[in-house]
């Protein structure tokens, strides 16, 4: 009796009831962390046009995102400047400058609601005139182990300024193992890495370019950093280095068209994996939604579960805080 009629899969799933007893995935707020664009200034909102709904905002604004977060029950929010033009150089220095606006907004978060994660973004992009996450050579080049003394010593900066988390988005090699013995030598123990590990060259980070006022800048693109979409072996050895390094968590970037390379390292290495539903996706969601090909809330909860049954323990997305109230705190 192992076939049709007297097995039909389609019996649990007759009732509302029965389908949520059957739910293989569970999916709640604490699964989500919630990136927010920094903006200079006092009581500053600005609307990113690309992003439609998401906006930047000031340290005080970025405070009460922290608040609505913590309300929502979403443990975590992730950080991102928009560093004023004149401020940037071709070495970023503002990136390791202790008060600039990144570590305003931890040291703010920290004070206002400690019991919100804080994960702070290691890469130079928001802080160069050239767009680049590292340091560029004379041929445009970005050269990797003078890059990588520089993140130790932005994440160190950041870490001194009270973040949880540090994510380096930059892609250099060895700078994993470089930024946990930093960390360790001055006593953050328990300042997690979460590594973006397997970050994909993409063209789904348009918006996020906008937000962060690097699209304009950018000189050429990032592949000789950023992954190949060809490349998933290569994605496992990434992870596999970076695990080795000392990163507690990582995560692969973009998402949803990246879900197989999700499952493989979840499957392979069995550590806490984060996905980083982009920009770009975030983006098509709001503009199938304008142009009437779907509905929103369905079309964010179908997506975020989606991270959740290929592995992840979470998901940064800019939909956050709806999902999460969508969910119930
Ligand atoms: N390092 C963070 C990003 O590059 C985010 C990209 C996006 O949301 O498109
Ligand atoms: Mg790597």
């Amino acid at each position: 009796m192992s076939a049709y009629p007297a097995l039909r899969l389609r019996r649990t799933r007759a009732t509302a009831w029965s389908r949520r007893l059957h739910a293989e995935t569970v999916l709640t707020p604490a699964d989500l962390i919630w990136p927010l664009f920094i903006a200079e200034g006092d009581g500053v909102e600005e609307p990113i046009a690309a992003l439609p709904g998401v906006s930047r905002w000031s340290v005080a604004g970025i405070v009460a995102r922290g608040r609505e977060a913590r309300d929502l029950g979403i443990p975590c929010v992730a950080l991102f400047p928009n560093t004023p033009h004149h401020l940037r150089s071709d070495d970023g220095a503002e990136a390791l400058n202790p008060d600039n606006l990144m570590c305003r907004a931890i040291r703010a978060l920290k004070d206002a609601v400690p019991e919100v994660g804080v994960l702070t973004d290691v890469a130079l992009d928001p802080y160069t005139t050239h767009g680049h996450d590292g340091l560029v050579d004379a041929a445009g080049y970005v050269v990797n182990d003078r890059t990588a003394d520089a993140l130790v010593r932005q994440a160190l900066n950041q870490a001194r300024a009270g973040s949880d988390i540090v994510a380096p988005s930059d892609m250099m090699d060895g700078r994993i193992g470089l930024i946990r013995t930093a960390l360790e030598g001055e006593g953050h123990v328990n300042v997690q890495i979460m590594s973006y590990a397997a970050k994909y060259a993409s063209a789904f980070y348009g918006p996020f370019r906008d937000a962060v006022g690097s699209r304009g800048l950018l000189k050429g693109d990032k592949k000789s950093y950023q992954m190949d979409s060809a490349n998933a072996e290569e994605a496992l050895r990434e992870v596999a280095l970076d695990l080795d390094e000392g990163a507690d968590t990582v995560m692969v970037k973009p998402g949803l068209p990246y879900l197989d390379i999700i499952q493989r390292v979840k499957a392979r290495f069995g550590v806490p994996v984060f996905a980083y539903q982009v920009s770009g996706e975030y983006a098509m969601i709001e503009a199938a939604v304008a142009a009437g090909a779907g509905e929103r809330d369905a079309l964010v909860l179908e997506t975020l579960m989606a991270f959740k049954r290929a592995g992840c323990s979470g998901v940064l997305t800019y939909h956050a805080a709806h999902a999460a109230r969508l969910l119930g705190a």
